[in-house]
């Protein structure tokens, strides 16, 4: 019989989101034995990591541990393969934090039983210690299991807590994709530019330097996003000019509005 290792936390699928986020407990963190890492195939950058602190990796679910933490970060798709294999680590006390968009509570407890989970979603710039992440916990979540999410998820930006289950959907639809909506945004204003006269490596250049520029200025700006769009736009002036395209009809109001609604529906049909 194999002795039981102490109570790990468990990582399963360290692809984009959870090598972000392994990234951010081990930067934070000494323990790296605490860390168990559970993918068939993880990332070139969290076999890295893994190399790097000696993390132990498993190409599935271990039986000689019980888990304080599972941290499901597989595709939606994948749960009904991932979460059945999960069973032989989960006590009584396990927290499990799923980051999967869609996936619900009581999917996850169909197979793992009554267990206390948080639901998250981070997003890309978590990369770079830029991610913002909202958060549920279930009623069965003590205090202490809370406090303990919000020190992971906290490692790659703030927390935006909620306390109703279906509004993990809406943060999915804005800002857990919403990364994608900007980048586009900067790829449609490179070709705009483009089409202007612009070549097209300066104009991207343009659109990434700005994009980027913005964000950073709204970041370190205690201003709303409003008023720092007013300080750009002179009356009468070239802003002014564009702005009456985007904002005229609610154009661009209307258009991501359908964009998110559409990504939140999305995210209840990953449900199941
Ligand atoms: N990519 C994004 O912008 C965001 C993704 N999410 C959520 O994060 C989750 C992961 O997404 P990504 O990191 O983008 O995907 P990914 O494809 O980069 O990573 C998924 C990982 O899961 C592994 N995997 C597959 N089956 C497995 C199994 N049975 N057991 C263990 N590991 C397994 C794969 O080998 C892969 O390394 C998804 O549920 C997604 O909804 C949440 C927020 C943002
Ligand atoms: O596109 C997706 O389904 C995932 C969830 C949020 C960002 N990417």
């Amino acid at each position: 019989m194999t002795e039981m290792s102490s109570a790990p936390t468990v990582l399963v699928g360290a692809g984009n989101m959870g090598g972000a986020m392994l990234a951010g407990w081990l930067d934070s963190d000494t323990d790296a034995g605490s860390y168990i890492i559970v993918d068939p195939s993880p990332s070139p950058t969290v076999q890295l990591l893994i190399d790097k602190h000696g993390l132990r990796h498993e190409k599935a679910a271990p039986s000689d541990v019980e888990a304080a933490i599972v941290v499901l970060a597989v595709k939606p798709q994948m749960m009904e393969t991932a979460l059945p294999a999960l069973t032989g680590m989960i006590g009584d006390d396990t927290l499990c934090i799923s980051i999967a968009a869609g996936t619900t509570v009581s999917t996850i407890q169909s197979f793992l039983g009554d267990i206390a989970v948080v639901r998250a979603m981070p997003n890309t710039p978590a990369m770079v210690g830029r991610g913002i992440t909202g958060a549920w916990a279930n009623a069965a979540v003590s205090p202490a299991q809370r406090d303990a999410a919000d020190r992971m998820l906290s490692v790659t930006g703030p927390v935006e807590w909620v306390d109703e289950e279906p509004l993990i959907d809406a943060i999915t639809a804005v800002s857990g994709s919403g990364p994608a909506y900007v980048f586009y945004l900067a790829e449609c204003m490179a070709e705009a530019g483009r089409r202007a006269g612009l070549d097209e490596d300066i104009a991207m250049r343009l659109a990434r330097a700005t994009v980027s520029g913005a964000g950073e200025l709204m970041r370190r700006s205690d201003d709303p996003a409003e008023t720092l769009r007013k300080n750009v736009t002179s009356p009468g002036g070239t802003t002014a000019a564009a702005l009456d395209v985007l904002m005229g009809g609610d154009a661009m109001q209307d258009l991501l509005t359908r964009a998110v609604a559409a990504a939140k529906k999305r995210a209840g049909e990953l449900a199941g």
